[in-house]
């Protein structure tokens, strides 16, 4: 039996709960071209960066671990303020995560159109069936503990 907390609705979900959201437009262009763009001045950073102006330039020569470790530091800050239901922090920390997920792609040498292709290939897909189709030569290192 879990414990009764984890049965609580947390509060950014009762809030949910009670408002509608409109659906996006989806523009042909637009604002999200912001990740491209992003993602270009991060990867030039790499490249031809200076580490006493650039953020980018700076992390990325501290290398992968640290790189990784600011994205998970990012992603917790962002939970936090989620759960509290702090949701203008949510939208400020959702940069951050955001911009140091692009650092980490940078760094690994992903370019975006490789996880845009991800996520169209799933579309329609729901999650169950798509991870019991998942190709097993991938190996994922990272492994969750299942909740009940
Ligand atoms: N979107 C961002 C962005 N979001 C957050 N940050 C920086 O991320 C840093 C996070 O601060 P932290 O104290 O958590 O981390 P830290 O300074 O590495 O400190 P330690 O963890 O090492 O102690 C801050 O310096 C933020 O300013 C960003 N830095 C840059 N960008 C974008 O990247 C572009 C290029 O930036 P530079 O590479 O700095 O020129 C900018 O024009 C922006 O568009």
């Amino acid at each position: 039996m879990p414990p009764p907390t984890l049965r609580k609705p947390s509060k950014a979900l009762r809030n949910a709960e009670s408002r509608h959201l409109a659906p996006l437009d989806v523009p042909a262009s637009g604002d999200i071209q912001v990740l491209a763009r992003l993602w270009n001045t991060i990867e030039g950073r790499r490249t031809a960066g200076d580490t006493t102006i650039s953020h980018s330039a700076r992390l990325l020569a501290r290398g992968t671990a640290k790189v990784a470790q600011k994205l998970g530091e990012e992603a917790v800050e962002c939970v936090i303020e989620a759960t509290q239901g702090n949701r203008a922090a949510t939208v400020l920390e959702s940069a951050d995560l955001v911009y140091h997920l692009l650092v980490l792609w940078v760094d690994a040498g992903i370019r975006p159109e490789e996880v845009w292709a991800e996520l169209v290939r799933r579309e329609g897909i729901s999650g169950i069936a798509e991870k019991a189709a998942r190709p097993k030569g991938i190996v994922r290192a990272a492994q969750t503990t299942k909740l009940p």
